[in-house]
């Protein structure tokens, strides 16, 4: 027992030099990324990156330490790196500095990452939500309670309610920048429009990821430009020093493609936790005999369970391209059925190479 416990306090000091020797290579880093930002270089090197996974693999060889190991931790040191670098870039280029922004809808999930995003570039940012706002921001209940002078307005509303609020903005035809961040356009199509000719400048926007997101390299922001150029490249502008992808997309060709990537992929999910709470079989039951592919699956699934019901249903219900997506995924279903009822292997084989020859056409660098 008393080498046990000798062998542990060793251990622990051990640990405590690792995490000593992480804190300075993140020093390193944020050097690094100084020098590269005032080179005008951009954050993200990835063949640096490579040579420093090739370092990790060849050094955990020679040491003993199982290459994967080796790697996977590389690579969340590099992830740590890149979040800083990128907080850091956006921090130091105050873009927003001497500027009002207001968050509609600042109290909600994303929201709220709007708030802290404007506010790392400099903007003085004010809240206008009717669950009130985090402390040390300016806040209004309702849009009626402010003069609407801020210079960026950022509408971060379920659907509906976005609709309204961009009705009442073309009345008021603020001067500043407004954009809304929606999961869905078409329904909002005749107001932002409306706004457009009301003469404002406004610009859609969809960022494509979560409210915990914290580094942006890898994810992507849409932009629907409504023909105001000046709106959609001073939105463009917040995501410059960050390593977002900017996309550009058509309102309808939004929708289109956002009825597979996001309402196909939810209700396949919806499908699959419901199927599996309607088969009479228990959560804690199959756990004990679960697959690595089980385990997956159950991981987004319960991600999805987790997400807001009422936004998940107007992202379904009120996209004009849902009902083909959903009739294409019950069609797939139903094939899937067929081969296996049918017993028809030929079949089925055929099917698991189309789904497979589909997926290698995926872009290899993904975060
Ligand atoms: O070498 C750099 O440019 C770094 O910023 C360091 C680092 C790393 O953590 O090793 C981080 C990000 C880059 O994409 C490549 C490597």
């Amino acid at each position: 027992m008393k080498d046990l416990q000798a062998l542990r306090e060793k251990l622990s000091c051990l640990d405590v030099e690792l995490l000593e020797m992480v804190a300075r290579r993140q020093a390193i880093v944020a050097e690094i990324g100084r020098v590269k930002s005032s080179a005008g270089k951009g954050t993200r090197d990835y063949a640096r990156e490579k040579d420093v996974l090739n370092l990790a693999r060849q050094t955990a060889r020679r040491v003993g330490v199982d290459e994967d190991i080796g790697e996977e931790m590389f690579r969340l040191l590099i992830r740590a790196s890149l979040a800083a670098q990128e907080l850091d870039k956006v921090t130091s280029e105050k873009t927003g500095s001497g500027k009002r922004a207001l968050v509609i809808g600042g109290a909600g999930q994303m929201g709220q990452w709007f708030v802290r995003f404007l506010s790392a570039q400099g903007y003085s940012v004010e809240i206008c939500d009717p669950k009130g706002g985090a402390s040390g921001y300016r806040c209004y209940g309702s849009l009626g309670d402010t003069d609407l002078s801020q210079d960026m307005i950022v509408i971060a509303t379920p659907i509906k309610e976005t609709r309204i609020l961009l009705d009442e903005l073309a009345v008021r035809r603020p001067d500043g920048i407004i954009f809304d961040i929606s999961s869905l356009k078409g329904p909002l199509d005749p107001a932002l429009h409306n706004l457009v000719a009301a003469g404002c400048r406004v610009t859609s926007i969809h960022p494509m990821f979560g409210p915990d997101t914290e580094l942006l390299s890898g994810r992507n922001v849409v932009f629907v430009d409504l023909g105001v150029a000046e709106a959609t490249a001073a939105v463009r502008e917040l995501f410059n020093s960050t390593m977002a992808e900017q996309v550009s997309m058509s309102l309808d060709d939004h929708d289109h493609a956002m009825a597979y990537v996001l309402g196909l992929s939810h209700a396949v999910n919806i499908a699959f936790f419901n199927a599996l709470s309607q088969s009479g079989e228990q959560a804690e039951g199959l756990a004990k005999f679960s697959s690595s592919t089980f385990d997956a699956q159950m991981d987004v699934a319960s991600h999805v369970a987790e997400e807001n019901p009422y936004l998940y249903f107007e992202i379904q219900s009120l996209n004009t391209h849902t009902p083909r997506a959903l009739v294409t995924l019950l069609n797939a279903v139903t094939q899937v059925a067929g081969r296996v009822l049918d017993g028809d292997e030929k079949g089925f084989v055929e099917l698991m190479a189309q789904g497979k020859a589909f997926l290698a056409r995926r872009p290899e660098d993904r975060p």
